[in-house]
């Protein structure tokens, strides 16, 4: 298919062209028209004014006929008179001469009535008649031209006005002669021009038609129009030319016309007179059939303008239809060549190749046109394969049918729609195809779609779906699918063993009876909500095989939805009689156990592998849950808080790496301080190796610990004095060596012993022995601070722990008040004893002794002060400065 070629200033000028074609058509029709209307119109005007031209000269001509025939009359007339008057020997006089039917009647009219008159040779006026002369004519330019001219002629002036009456005249004079042919005087007649131009009806003039006698000298005028006589003496006019169709003409033009009547005059000259005759008719009645005629010309010729015109715009109108039904026709091929070239079909143009037999029999099909796409097809390009017969193209096309195909589609008018798989293509692939043949005139359109991809995914889709119906049956669950409105479409083989329903049982609404009566409703119930819902469905139903065994499922149903609109829904139904059995003693197990856990006054609590805890018992629930949130599901962390977590994170560690463990725990998260027994104990998989958790036995001991402690502090104190005991002491003396230890402090330990006790017994007895030894403990009491650790080890021995010393003769000044102390005598109860005691005082900072050695330091320090005589104290070893005392 051919790609639209881009304008050009070619076919733009063509545009132009159809354009103004007719449109200048029209404009050059209607000029040739118009122009050749005009010229005949001109001509035709030409023509009749040259026939108007020579009307009014043929006009002229007999006016200039009728003036000289009066002009000569006249002269004759004078003629006459002379031969008359010279034969009567001058006698003859104008009344004689003008009597009615006299001389002057016999040549001219006698109602012209003309001035005449008669001078004698002296210039006198001696006779006249119908008109004024003055009575001596003896000046006058005629009479002296008689006088000194003897000819016999007549003198004939040119008009002149006449002074007295302002007439114009012409004046014809003769010489009259005596017997002896002397100057005998003059006759001499005066016409008026006006004589000649009144005669002017016999003229046929037309209304308004005017004659006129011009005089060639002066151009002194007489003219007459209708009625009305006009006198000018100064008519300016020229001669023209007017061409005609046999010669030309001479007109009269006047320059100044005497009045608003244009006309056309024709004049001829009279020589002899120096007269020019003038006649006109006028402009508009000698052009009248002219004008007709011109009118009807035009009229005619606006007629045809007119059809030309509508002639034209409907050609124009015709031209635009048909242009734009061409446009449309070649927009129509380019969107259907574009269409062809952009669809993902291929596209083929055949027409019928006949054979010239007397049936016209198709034997093939020519490839007229075809897209890139079809070419592709075909294994070559579009121009290639262009004008191509099919059996040459691809003579498969002919084994396989196709031919018998197109042909059928073309004789019947039938299209042809089908999917057909080939594997004679120039790829050597095999290909499905979907062609379309529709019939067009003498031939086909074929457009082939291949939808390979679409079968191979058919057959996918079918393998796919071949293959879910198996898994579908070979599955554990129980499966189903219905369409939008609830009814079951589809139910694998173990939805029938499950629920005891065949397949075509439970199609449509029936599948709702393999549900157990009691359940159904419920379930219908549940299937209405969740189609308003769309949230899944899922609950735990009984089915009712047809033997009446009950089976347990879990039914659960969920809604398909594309486009927000539910399409149908599928379920899943699992037997779960056996698990529902093993859940149900599971249960009943659970529930003894937990009733035995929360009958327990200890926490019980089990923390799986992640730190979550998974259950926990009444005591428990009443100790976390006090705040009123839950743990379980939480994990440790979340549940104790960071501090506490840091805490037990140890402990839970060595228990989640399989150790049973026991530690105490203080909790102060309450009002009062209490002390918990904590067990971990390790859960162990079945694999026996891996720990999943731990099991958690908190116990409060508070009670235990302080009865605990009450009994140690018990066993720690000396029953006589009070003081810490021996135990104590001992307990006091290791802790305050790891304190000093760990702090770098000084510390003293003093052993002391009462000097002589024995004979105080011995001589007062047991009671004041004891006595003796309460007082003793008191003053030594009062004698030391409160932080000093004051313990009787028994019998008369005493022991002091001296904590954060700064200097050892702090210690050493003590040690030496105590001696002092004890000097004063006591009383007890009225028994006065004095006695005294020696003292062994050691010091410790972080030496590598044990307590037993430090206290048998003191003890030897004791033996030194009692060997020196007793009543003083020995310091030592020698710690720094102050080394070797003596009280
Ligand atoms: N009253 C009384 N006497 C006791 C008690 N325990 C021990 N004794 C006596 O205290 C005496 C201790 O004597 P010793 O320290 O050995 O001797 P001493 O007489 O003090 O002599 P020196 O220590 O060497 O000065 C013994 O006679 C004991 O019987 C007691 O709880 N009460």
């Amino acid at each position: 298919m051919n790609t639209p070629a881009p304008p050009t200033s070619r076919s733009t000028i063509r545009r132009l062209y159809r354009l103004i074609l007719l449109p200048a058509f029209a404009v050059a029709l209607l000029a040739g028209m118009w122009a050749a209307v005009l010229y005949q119109v001109e001509q035709e005007r030409v023509s009749a004014h040259y026939e108007a031209v020579l009307h009014s000269q043929s006009l002229a001509r007999t006016l200039a006929e009728h003036t000289n025939h009066l002009l000569r009359q006249s002269d004759h007339a004078t003629q006459l008179f002379k031969l008359k008057f010279e034969e009567t020997g001058g006698k003859l006089r104008l009344t004689e001469f003008s009597r009615p039917n006299g001389l002057l009647d016999s040549l001219l009219p006698s109602k012209l009535d003309l001035p005449l008159a008669l001078v004698d040779a002296d210039g006198r006026l001696i006779d006249s008649r119908s008109g004024y002369f003055a009575p001596q004519l003896g000046q006058q330019p005629f009479f002296l031209h008689h006088a000194h001219n003897s000819s016999d002629t007549a003198l004939i002036t040119t008009p002149i006005v006449e002074p007295r009456t302002k007439k114009w005249q012409i004046q014809i004079s003769r010489r009259l002669n005596g017997h002896d042919g002397q100057f005998a005087g003059v006759v001499v007649m005066m016409i008026d021009p006006a004589t000649f131009v009144e005669d002017y009806d016999r003229l046929n003039l037309d209304p308004g038609g005017s004659v006129m006698l011009i005089s060639r000298e002066n151009g002194i005028a007489t003219a007459r129009v209708d009625e009305q006589l006009i006198i000018s003496d100064a008519i300016d006019f020229t001669a023209a030319q007017s061409g005609g169709r046999i010669g030309t003409l001479d007109e009269m033009l006047l320059a100044r016309p005497f009045d608003a009547v244009e006309r056309i005059y024709g004049y001829a000259e009279m020589p002899r007179y120096l007269l020019l005759a003038v006649a006109g008719n006028p402009l508009q009645t000698e052009m009248a059939s002219f004008e007709l005629r011109r009118e009807r010309y035009l009229v005619a010729v606006s007629l045809a303008s007119l059809v030309v015109l509508l002639f034209v715009g409907l050609l124009i109108q015709q031209a635009r239809r048909l242009r734009r039904s061409t446009l449309m026709v070649s927009e129509a091929q380019e969107m259907l060549r574009a269409a062809a070239d952009a669809s993902m079909d291929c596209v083929y143009l055949l027409k019928a190749c006949r054979l010239r037999s007397a049936d016209n029999a198709i034997a093939d099909f020519t490839l007229v046109g075809l897209n890139d796409r079809g070419a592709a097809l075909l294994g070559m390009t579009a121009d290639q394969a262009r004008g191509k017969r099919l059996q040459e193209l691809m003579p498969e096309l002919h084994t396989h049918g196709f031919i018998e195909k197109y042909k059928t589609v073309l004789q019947t008018g039938h299209p042809l729609d089908e999917e057909f798989e080939v594997d004679f293509l120039p790829s050597g692939e095999h290909y499905w195809f979907h062609h379309q043949i529709v019939p067009i005139k003498e031939g086909v359109a074929v457009t082939t779609r291949d939808i390979t991809p679409r079968k191979k995914s058919e057959l996918a889709i079918r393998k796919s779906q071949a293959e879910l119906a198996a898994v579908n049956d070979v599955s554990p669950l129980g499966l189903m699918r219905a369409d939008a409105h609830g009814q079951c479409t589809y139910v694998n083989r173990t939805f029938e063993f499950v629920t005891g329903l065949m397949r075509s049982e439970a199609l449509g609404e029936n599948w709702l009876r393999a549900i157990h009566p009691g359940d159904r409703a419920n379930l219908q119930n549940a299937l209405k909500q969740m189609a308003v819902t769309r949230l899944p469905y899922q609950d735990t139903l009984r089915c009712v095989h047809p033997d009446g065994t009950i089976v347990w499922v879990m039914f659960k149903i969920a809604a398909m939805i594309v486009d927000k609109q539910i399409y149908g829904y599928v379920g899943t139904v699992d037997d779960i009689t056996h698990v529902r059995k093993s859940v149900m003693a599971l249960r009943e197990s659970e529930a003894r156990l937990r009733t035995i856990a929360d009958s327990l006054p200890a926490m019980v609590a089990y923390i799986d592998s992640e730190e979550i805890f998974r259950f926990h018992n009444i005591a428990y629930e009443r100790e976390f849950n006090r705040t009123g949130t839950s743990v379980l599901g939480k994990s440790v962390v979340e549940t104790v808080g960071e501090a506490r977590y840091s805490y037990l994170s140890p402990y839970i560690k060595r228990a989640l790496a399989g150790e049973t463990l026991t530690f105490e725990e203080e909790d102060n998260s309450d009002t009062t301080l209490r002390t918990f027994e904590v067990v971990y104990i390790p859960q162990i998989d079945e694999d026996g190796d891996t720990v999943i958790g731990f099991h958690v036995m908190r116990q409060d001991i508070t009670a235990q610990k302080r009865e605990k402690q009450r009994l140690l502090r018990l066993s720690q104190i000396d029953a006589l004095t009070g003081l810490t005991n021996r135990a104590g002491f001992l307990q006091k003396l290791s802790d305050s060596m790891h304190a000093s230890a760990q702090n770098g402090h000084l510390m003293a330990v003093m052993y002391m012993d009462i000097d002589r006790f024995k004979p105080v017994n011995d001589t007062y007895g047991h009671s004041i022995g004891d006595a003796l030894l309460r007082a003793f403990s008191t003053r030594l009491t009062h004698t030391m601070r409160a932080s000093d650790t004051i313990a009787r080890l028994g019998g008369d021995e005493f022991t002091i722990i001296m904590e954060r010393i700064n200097r050892s003769e702090d210690a050493t000044a003590l040690a030496a008040k105590i001696v002092t102390a004890m000097q004063a005598p006591f009383d007890l109860d009225g028994t006065i004893v004095s006695i005294s005691a020696s003292i062994g005082l050691t010091f410790y900072r972080n030496e590598d002794i044990t307590p037993a050695e430090l206290l048998h330091q003191a003890d030897l320090l004791l033996y030194q002060a009692k060997q020196n005589g007793r009543n003083t104290f020995r310091a030592g070893p020698p710690h720094d400065a102050a080394s070797g005392y003596a009280a």
